[in-house]
């Protein structure tokens, strides 16, 4: 698989094979030497969370084409949604418009980010994205556009349908890597594999609710995952 190609021992299989045409004297002294793959130590990946926007604030700063891709994704998940740009493309105009979204024409200033929950910088300002960084207050989530890692939040590649959710990061390698694999994970599901997981989720309710001990309910709980696997 092409996945496998970039991991550390395909790298060590290739340097290994190298090594024969290198003269003895010039052939790395250790694994350590030839290893190029940092490890998941040396990766500051972030930890994936569900969360509930529901009536949450998330102000968006900018208001371009990224401003609305961003803003649509939270706008779906029932979020409220304030953008902060003194131009906006038309989607974004329609969308204040029909009174979906709040618009303030204007640059964004420090009162713009206080009641925040989720601070969107997505101008084409390398400056004013840093400046709504270092400006959020401690408990903020905020995510840049670019420059991701002065932000707290990075957003994935995701598909949800039903009760299920695929997501795919790969922490700024590729985006559009990303978006591929998501799609290829969530095409290998059915609809007889929705209809299933709401299935599971009622039978689950129940044995949750059953006057049953702790360790029944956990043993009926895996059987019935194991059941659903195998059909
Ligand atoms: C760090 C991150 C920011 C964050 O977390 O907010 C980030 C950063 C940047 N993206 C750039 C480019 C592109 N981004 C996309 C697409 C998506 N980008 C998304 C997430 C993220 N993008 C986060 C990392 C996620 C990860 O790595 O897995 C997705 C998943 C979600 C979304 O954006 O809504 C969405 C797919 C949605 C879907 O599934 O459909 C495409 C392709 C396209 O548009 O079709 C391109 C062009 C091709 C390419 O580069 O691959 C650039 C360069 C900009 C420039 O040219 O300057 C930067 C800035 C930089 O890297 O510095
Ligand atoms: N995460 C991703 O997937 C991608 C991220 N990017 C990054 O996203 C950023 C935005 O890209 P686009 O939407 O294409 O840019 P754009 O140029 O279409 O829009 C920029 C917007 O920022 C607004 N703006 C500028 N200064 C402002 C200020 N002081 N206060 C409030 N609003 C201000 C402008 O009025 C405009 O609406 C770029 O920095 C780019 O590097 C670009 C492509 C993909």
């Amino acid at each position: 698989m092409t996945m496998k190609k970039s991991s550390s021992a395909g790298i060590w299989a290739m340097t290994l094979k190298l090594n024969k045409y290198l003269p003895r004297e010039c052939r790395p002294q250790s694994i350590i030497m030839i290893q190029n793959t940092p490890s998941d130590m040396e990766i500051h990946a972030m930890l994936p969370l569900m969360v509930d926007v529901r009536n949450r604030l998330v102000i968006v700063i900018g208001g371009g084409k990224i401003a609305y891709r961003r803003l649509s994704v939270f706008l779906k998940q029932g979020a409220k949604i304030k953008v902060i740009s003194p131009h906006v493309i038309e989607e974004i105009s329609l969308l204040h418009a029909q009174s979906q979204i709040e618009w303030k024409q204007k640059e964004a200033d420090i009162d713009d980010l206080h009641e925040a929950f989720i601070i969107v910088a997505a101008t084409d300002s390398k400056e004013v994205n840093a400046w709504a960084a270092r400006k959020a207050g401690e408990h903020q989530l905020v995510n840049l556009a670019g420059e991701s890692e002065l932000g707290n939040v990075q957003v994935p590649s995701f598909h949800q349908r039903g009760r299920l959710t695929l997501a795919v990061s790969t922490g700024g390698a590729s985006p559009t890597l990303a978006k591929n694999l998501s799609k290829q994970f969530i095409d290998q599901f059915d609809d007889a594999f929705f209809d299933l997981l709401e299935e599971l989720f009622k039978e689950r309710e129940k044995i949750k609710a059953a006057d049953l001990s702790q360790d029944e309910k956990k043993r009926l709980l895996i059987q019935l995952a194991k059941k659903s696997m195998d059909s």
